[in-house]
């Protein structure tokens, strides 16, 4: 691993292509990025190139040659990351969270006039978690009732979690296809925040807990039953064949890509 000027690649193909991708990793320092960098140094196919943590200097991913970033770092530095990147042809692959509809548009605009750069933005990487939010999709036109518990660790920098934000959101989004009204709620709490947080009509509350990781329920309730779908990530290491997919997939997919589940084929 080197940040200066790249040294050419013993493995070159005989198209000049590197057979390894070099990959650059922010927030290298961090929980994420910790394991992003065990995971690629033990990936055949991949190259570290780069570790920026806090206070490094991003253009050390630019200057070692990284065709590929991965971003774990905070919902406030991350599009000043990504817009390094995109400036520098840089195919990005974002776990960090903290992206609305607005920071979307944002992102798509600065890719326009660069057709041949990635950007990946997924607030889960683990794909039983992705699998999760696509079953809550599936199953949400069912139930009239539909809340969301999030429990992570309690160090986690945001509340409610992106998974619980994005699975609400698609949740909503299924609900209002199948003409469904919002789901029922008691509105009389006697405490602010009794009934969690209001994300797009669905009711999500955020537990933080020390033993925990990242998990989720979706509850789900019709007349005399209920459907619990839950997900349970135990270790850092559940999201990195996801991140490592983006990684490898994210250079033949110009533009920006929301969530894994296209490169999952769902
Ligand atoms: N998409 C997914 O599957 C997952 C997403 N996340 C998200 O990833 C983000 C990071 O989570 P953790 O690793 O737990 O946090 P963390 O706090 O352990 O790591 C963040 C790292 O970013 C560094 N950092 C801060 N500013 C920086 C900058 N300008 N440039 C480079 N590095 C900088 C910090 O010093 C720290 O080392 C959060 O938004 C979290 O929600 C976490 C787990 C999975
Ligand atoms: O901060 C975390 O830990 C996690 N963040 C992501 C999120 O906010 O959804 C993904 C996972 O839940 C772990």
């Amino acid at each position: 691993m080197t940040t200066g000027t790249p040294a050419p690649d013993p493995q070159a193909r005989a198209d000049g292509e590197p057979s390894r991708i070099p990959v650059g990793v922010l927030g290298a320092r961090g929980r994420m990025g910790t394991e992003v960098v065990k995971a690629v140094n033990a990936a055949e196919d991949l190259e570290l190139v780069a570790m920026v943590d806090e206070g490094d200097w991003l253009f050390n991913v630019a200057d070692a040659g990284a065709q590929v970033v991965v971003d774990f770092t905070r919902p406030d530095v991350v599009m000043d990351n990504i817009r390094f990147c995109v400036d520098h042809d840089i195919h990005c692959v974002v776990g960090t969270t903290g992206f609305d509809e607005q920071r979307l548009a944002t992102v798509a605009e600065w890719l326009e006039p660069k057709p041949s750069v990635g950007v990946v933005i997924a607030p889960n990487f683990g794909i039983g978690a992705i699998l999760l939010m696509r079953f809550a999709q599936e199953a949400a036109r069912f139930f009239p009732s539909t809340e969301i518990v999030e429990l992570h660790h309690p160090n986690k920098v945001d509340a409610p979690s992106g998974t619980a934000a994005r699975t609400a959101r698609l949740v909503a989004a299924a609900r209002r296809d199948a003409g469904l009204p919002p789901p029922p709620d008691a509105t009389t709490d006697a405490l602010p925040g009794a009934r969690g947080a209001d994300v797009d009509g669905i009711a999500v509350h955020a537990v933080r807990l020390t033993g925990l990781v990242a998990h989720q329920e979706v509850l789900m309730g019709a007349a005399g039953e209920t459907l619990t779908l839950r997900h349970d990530s135990y270790d850092r290491a559940s999201f990195m064949p996801g991140v490592l997919l983006a990684v490898r997939e994210v250079g033949r997919r110009p533009g920006l890509t929301v969530g894994l589940e296209s490169f999952l084929g769902l």
